[in-house]
This record gives structure tokens, sequence and C-alpha cells, in this order.
């Protein structure tokens, strides 16, 4: 099983990282090398661009992949099936024109230009709306080409803001939300191998921002203390050997946490430990 991830970019690290944290370890993955094994002996890790992962994995090269929503829009290749927002690398594909030019909607495209790194999505968007405009396929820097002439518009990324508003660009109309995903080709997705790693990422994801706490309760507050903890399927009680004390877990939002303790604390819990969990599988 060949699971294909972005060799650079902003999506390298955290990519790399989030299988780090499902415990699928990369194995001698040094800098620039494009393949690496992982601790299972099953799963081999392949090092691609961002933009070339859709077709990796529909062509064959690679089971399942990590990349933006984006690009597999981009791709068109039709054949890839969505397993899981992996809930980083969130972006939007817009479109944008000069902020004080007189292009105001969709429209007013009509007859012009618009340059991109996104030739068929933004082919698709045109299409929707029924406006004909030629598209200037670029490369990088999308953001300049209002200003030179060689475009009318623009569909490019934006997340923060900050490029189109350093170049005098203003969104016009959103094209696409975007997010990271993992990604699998449709005749793998039912195979073991890929529902484990689905699996596994799956869990990371839901432990992110959960808290473990752990306590001892007299068995009399023990009522208290159940209503106190939101819980999941409510806390595991257990006994302690020799003690008339009840051993208390749950799991908590980590935004909770702290008024969670001072109730607990109000209802007689002790001893109360709070750890990060690295991994929650549903
Ligand atoms: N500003 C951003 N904020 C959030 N996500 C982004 C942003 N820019 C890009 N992305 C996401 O990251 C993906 C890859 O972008 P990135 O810039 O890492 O690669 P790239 O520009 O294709 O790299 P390179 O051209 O160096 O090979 C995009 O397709 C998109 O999903
Ligand atoms: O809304 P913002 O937060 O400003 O982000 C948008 C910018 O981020 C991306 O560029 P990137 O930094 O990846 O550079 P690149 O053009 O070299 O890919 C994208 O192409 C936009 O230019
Ligand atoms: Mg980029």
């Amino acid at each position: 099983m060949r699971i294909a991830l972005p060799n650079k970019g902003r999506l390298h690290e955290p990519s790399v990282d989030l299988l780090e944290r499902a415990g699928l370890h990369v194995v001698d993955g040094a800098d620039r090398k494009l393949y690496a094994e992982t601790v299972d002996p099953d799963v081999t890790v392949l090092f691609a661009r961002a933009a070339d992962i859709p077709e990796y994995v529909s062509d064959g090269a690679a089971d399942v992949g990590i990349t933006g929503l984006d690009q597999v829009e981009e791709s068109a290749t039709g054949d890839l099936i969505d397993l899981l927002d992996l809930e980083f690398g969130r972006c939007k594909l817009v479109l944008a024109a000069p902020e004080d030019g007189d292009i105001e909607s969709v429209a007013d495209l009509d007859g012009g230009t618009v340059a991109t790194e996104f030739p068929n999505v933004t082919r698709d968007f045109f299409a929707d709306w029924d406006v004909e405009v030629d598209i200037a396929e670029v490369s990088g820097a999308t953001e300049l080409t209002p200003h030179v002439d060689i475009a009318d518009a623009i569909v490019d990324i934006t997340s923060t803001g900050t490029t189109l508003r350093m170049n005098r660009l203003e969104i016009v109309a959103d094209v696409l939300e975007s997010s990271v995903r993992l990604f699998a080709r449709e005749d793998v997705v039912d195979d073991e191998k890929v529902q484990q790693i689905e699996t596994a990422l799956a869990s990371v994801l839901a432990a992110d921002g959960k808290r473990y706490l752990m306590m001892n309760v007299p068995e009399e507050a023990l009522d208290d203390v159940k209503d106190v903890l939101p819980g999941m399927g409510g806390p595991t009680v257990m006994d302690i050997a020799g003690k008339e004390d009840v051993a208390v877990h749950a799991v908590v939002d980590d935004s909770d946490v702290f008024e969670t303790i001072n109730s607990l604390k109000d209802v007689g819990a002790s001893d109360v430990l709070v750890t990060e969990i690295e991994r929650l599988v549903e």
C-alpha cells in the first residue's frame, strides 16, 4: 500500500506530522528522499508535489494521498474518493479583481481574461455561471497579473487575505472552499489497510483538543461527579483495591477542563490528574 504525501511546501510538514501522530512513523525519510518505508511493512510513503498527488493516486502509483481538495478538484481525475477532512491547509479559491476597477460581479468578466493556476476549476466555475472568459494559465505570482495587463481578474488561493490586500485586489466571488483531505482511488477504499490508515488519522483528529481526567472519588460522591462530567458515553468507574474511593476516568474538552476541575473539587473528587490524549479510536 502506498500513500502519497506532499514533498515540500506548506503541506509537507503537517502531513508527515499527522502520520507520525497516528503512529505510522516514517523510517529513514531523509530530506529530499522521495520514497520511504514506515513502521508498517505494508505501507510505504511516496513524496510528490501537492498538485501531482491526485494524478499519482488515480494512475495507481499510490493508493491513497494527502493533499488539498483544490488540487483534487483541479486534477479532474474523477475517480478519487474523499475519505477524511484532515482539517489543515484551510483556504478558499476566489475570483478577485482590482479594487479600483469596474469588475464587481462574475458577469462583468464576460469576454475578459482570468489568470489562474487552476484552469480546470476556473473553467467549470465560469461554465456554471454561463460566462465566457479566456483563461491565462500561470504557475505563480497570479496576484500580479491584473496589474500588468495579462488578465482582468484572477482565480487564486486566499486564507488570511493579506496577499490580495497587498496587491490591491478584492474578492468578487467564492469559487471553492478547500482543506487537506485523505483520499483514495475508488477501487481501494474497502481495503483493510486503507481503512486502518483512515481510522488511525481520524483517531488523531478526534483526540485534538481533548484531555483525559483521572481522579479519586468517594462512593457517596459518585453521582455528583457523574453529573459534572460531560464525558463521552459517561465516565469509566473502577474500584480501587483496599479503599473506599473509586477511580473515575473521563475525556473532557480542553476548553472545559478548568471549570470541570473546579466543580469536581466542589463535589468531593481528589487527586485529579489531567493528561493529553494522543489518539482516540472511536
Ligand atoms: N495561504 C494558504 N493557506 C492555506 N492553505 C494553502 C495556502 N496556500 C496554499 N494552500 C494549500 O496548500 C496547497 C499547496 O500549496 P503550496 O504553496 O504548499 O504548494 P505549491 O505552491 O504547489 O508548492 P510549490 O509551488 O513550491 O511546489 C494548496 O493547493 C492549498 O490546498
Ligand atoms: O491569503 P494569504 O494568507 O495571503 O495566502 C494566500 C497566498 O498563499 C499562497 O501562496 P504561497 O505562500 O503558497 O506562495 P506560492 O505562490 O509560492 O505558492 C497563495 O498562492 C496566495 O498567494
Ligand atoms: Mg503556494
